[in-house]
């Protein structure tokens, strides 16, 4: 028999998570099933959505997250001992994966891809789901051309910070924001020709000096002030492509602002929403693309780890609190 440790969410949150709002739960794992495999978890992923949906949610309910997990036992031989999969089984020490659905949606369980010796981490990072949520989210929806200007909020964090960077590769001008004046430092260190922290400056006219010409594409990570202000200074024929509201999750649900709708109008704006299961069937170009990228240094996708099972709670308040550069991640 296998023990296991799950983090069980108690409570709705107020404001940010709170310890309390977890328990920590040890239970004994049943025998393996056909169709299942026993796993010890090596990585979880700490996400906003996870702060996102807690009001959507029945209570209690075990924390769900993408995880890199090692095969210590299988019922399956498409997923032999020693080898690794990728699940959103999440925050839990070792766990029981049912794999007769596997790659069918982003939630089932998949193969761990072949990451040509970039570390395994990278799969619920810059080469899973926050790699493809920039990937195709940006390019399919922003579609940027080469000399275009593009902006991105919520820069420094998983899928900021590779958007921007994916849009120096295609040859665009990229203007970042983010919460602080190291995070801007790093932002022009790996390639944005501009950062702006959107804590201290005069939004609108930090971006106006960064942005003479006007933006065409804007990648949404925040929504609320920011946007607002990046959305009035849209060129036309503007595409916008709203991925996360993140200003909004640790207050009074829906404050994300009010969007210059005059403008959207008048500059005959494309804002799209995105959610990344819908490119999931096409992971394999990110895989390809962004391993390539990766390894030529094009792309520098940074992590931001936390060793400890007992330290995922920490990690995850620390990411929504702005403590990450780029993905954060938690090592058990
Ligand atoms: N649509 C989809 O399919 C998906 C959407 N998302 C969304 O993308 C966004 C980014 O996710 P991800 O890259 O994983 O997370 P990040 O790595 O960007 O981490 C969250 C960051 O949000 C910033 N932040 C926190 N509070 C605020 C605030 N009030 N205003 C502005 N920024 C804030 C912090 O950076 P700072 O220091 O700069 O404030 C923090 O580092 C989220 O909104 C998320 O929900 C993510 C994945 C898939
Ligand atoms: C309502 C807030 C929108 C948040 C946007 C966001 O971050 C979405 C992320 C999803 C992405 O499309 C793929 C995912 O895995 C994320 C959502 C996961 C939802 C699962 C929620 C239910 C659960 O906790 O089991």
């Amino acid at each position: 028999m296998v023990k296991a440790r799950k983090y069980v969410v108690k409570n709705y949150f107020e404001g940010y998570p709170k310890r309390e709002d977890y328990e920590i739960v040890e239970y004994e794992l049943p025998p393996l099933k056909n169709g299942e495999v026993l796993v010890k978890v090596e990585w979880v992923s700490v996400d906003p959505y996870m702060r996102a949906y807690n009001s959507r949610k029945t209570l209690p309910y075990d924390q769900s997250g993408f995880q890199v997990g090692l095969v210590e036992e299988s019922k399956d031989p498409r997923y032999p001992v020693g080898s690794r999969i990728i699940s959103h089984s999440g925050w839990c020490d070792y766990c029981i994966i049912k794999t007769f659905n596997s790659s069918e949606t982003i939630w089932d369980p998949y193969k761990l891809p072949k990451l040509q010796g970039l570390s395994n981490s990278l799969a619920i990072g810059a080469l899973g789901m926050p790699g493809a949520t920039a990937y195709f989210g940006f390019l399919e929806v922003c579609k940027p051309k080469a000399g275009e200007t593009v902006v991105v909020s919520g820069a420094a964090g998983a899928v900021g910070s590779l958007v921007g960077q994916i849009a120096k590769i295609k040859g665009c001008k990229v203007i970042g924001f983010a919460g602080s004046d190291d995070k801007v430092k790093w932002l022009e260190e790996i390639g944005f020709d501009r950062a702006i922290n959107y804590k201290t400056a005069d939004i609108a006219a930090a971006l106006k000096e960064a942005a003479p010409n006007g933006v065409d594409c804007y990648f949404d990570n925040v929504g609320g002030e920011v946007s607002n202000s990046v959305i009035s200074q849209m060129n036309t024929g503007g595409r916008i492509s709203v991925c996360g509201a993140i200003s909004s999750y640790n207050g009074p649900s829906g404050a994300t602002g009010n969007i210059p709708l005059m403008t959207v109008l008048y500059k005959q704006l494309l804002i799209q929403g995105i959610y990344v299961d819908r490119w999931f069937d096409r992971l394999d170009e990110l895989i390809k693309d962004g391993t390539e990228w990766i390894k030529s240094g094009k792309l520098q996708p940074r992590e931001h780890i936390t060793e400890g099972f007992e330290n995922i709670f920490d990690a995850f308040v620390g990411m929504l609190k702005g403590d990450n550069y780029g993905k954060a991640v938690v090592k058990l």
